[in-house]
């Protein structure tokens, strides 16, 4: 029957559940089998990144830094005009790539080498994406599920220029699981990790006198010889409300169910919507940020996401200072002159939740102004 002359109402709730019952899904995004070392791929999404799109993403996650939001503080930054945030370029290239790598759910293990190609980004810039799959494996833990390992990046779509580019871990359903292997879905929040084999902290935790790179440096140096550690945590909080939790991964295109399919996740082990990894990790960022003077984000290593967040939950921040060095260890974006300028500090950040539970960790690389 394909005309209007249907006797069926196919909108009566009784017929209407049949006909789900017995509908095939159409269905999105690529299970683990999808996936062969080597391959390459080519988001279909691309992204526009508009001063608008970036300037919800900074204000929501408390990057409130004058530089990005001001003509003369960017001027001051050595930059045209406020460019686009690290941060919002970094979501920004990752969302585009969900439907092909990860709408099929499964959690964002974590993402190292990411590293900004070049200087400034401005609005306007129409973004493409595109991955490799590095690696693919078995899950020892989760049958169910396979754990892939892609490298992105993120291009100027005129230029073809690379902007930033990293390598991230997910958890990937596999299409035909052994059934008969009991598994809690892969979607279990952990135990907190033993991130510390020797869980005896040093007897005295520094905090930097300043927010200049000088003060980062004394405080490593007062530390050096003993048993101290310069280690601090940051004041500000941020509760999860609608904003954050599917309004951003939205914005940036990112479809994974978990942030924005409440009746989907309502069944997994959270039992409600998560909130997008780099929505946390941008929060804690933007805390540690507002505690010191940024020139230049450079990368990031070792990204972990620890445990879910969901709504109510509140993101607060612990930096951990590992090195600064006048000249810089890791490249930095062409377009970038430092000298006598900044110099580099080595992190590592922890966001936390209300309950002090650690929920994501990673070393971050930037370049830190030197006084006037
Ligand atoms: C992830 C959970 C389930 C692990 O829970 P656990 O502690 O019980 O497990 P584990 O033993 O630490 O790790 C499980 C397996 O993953 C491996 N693994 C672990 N980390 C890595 C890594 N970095 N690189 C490579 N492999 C890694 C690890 O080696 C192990 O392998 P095995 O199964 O063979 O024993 C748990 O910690 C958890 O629930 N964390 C919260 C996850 C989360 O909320 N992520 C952010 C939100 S989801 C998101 O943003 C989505 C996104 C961006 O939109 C989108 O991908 O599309």
């Amino acid at each position: 029957m394909t005309d209007d002359t249907d006797p069926t109402d196919w909108t009566d709730p009784e017929t209407f559940r049949a006909a789900l019952d017995r509908a095939e899904t159409r269905e999105k995004g690529n299970y683990f089998e999808a996936f062969a070392e080597g391959d390459r791929i080519e988001h279909e999404p691309g992204i526009r990144l508009s001063r608008a799109g970036n300037e919800r993403w900074m204000a929501q996650t408390l990057n409130h830094d004058p530089a990005f939001w001001r003509t003369d503080a960017a001027a001051e930054r050595g930059y045209d005009e406020p460019p686009i945030h690290p941060d919002y370029l970094l979501a920004a290239t990752m969302g585009p790539s969900v439907e092909d790598l990860s709408e099929k759910g499964g959690y964002f293990l974590g993402r190292t080498d990411v590293r900004y190609r070049t200087d400034a980004v401005y609005p306007g810039t129409e973004l493409r994406v595109d991955s490799t799959v590095i690696e693919t494996k078995a899950s020892g833990s989760r049958p169910e599920y396979g754990i892939v390992t892609w490298e992105t990046t993120g291009r100027d779509a005129e230029t073809g220029d690379a902007l930033v580019s990293y390598r991230r871990t997910n958890m990937i359903p596999r299409r035909d699981p052994d059934e008969s292997v009991e598994t809690d879905g892969g979607q279990t929040a952990g135990e907190q990790p033993d991130t510390d084999a020797d869980p005896r902290l040093p007897d005295e935790l520094l905090t930097p006198d300043g927010e200049c790179f000088e003060d980062f440096r004394t405080a490593l140096d007062d530390a050096e010889g003993r048993d101290a550690a310069v280690a601090y945590r940051h004041e500000r909080g941020r509760t999860i409300d609608d904003a954050l939790l599917a309004g951003l991964p939205l914005a940036t295109l990112n479809t994974a169910k978990q942030h924005h399919d409440a009746a989907a996740m309502a069944d997994s082990p959270s039992g409600e919507s998560v909130v997008y990894g780099d929505v946390t990790r941008s929060i804690a960022l933007a805390h540690a940020r507002s505690d010191e003077r940024t020139f230049r984000e450079l990368g990031y290593d070792d990204e972990r996401f620890h445990d879910f967040v969901t709504a109510g939950d509140t993101i607060y921040g612990f930096t951990r200072v590992l090195g600064a060095s006048e000249t810089p260890t890791i490249d930095v974006p062409s377009g970038v002159d430092a000298t006598d300028t900044a110099g580099e500090v080595r992190f590592q950040h922890v966001a936390f939740n209300q309950n002090e539970e650690p929920v994501y960790s990673g070393t971050r690389t930037a370049l830190i102004e030197m006084r006037d």
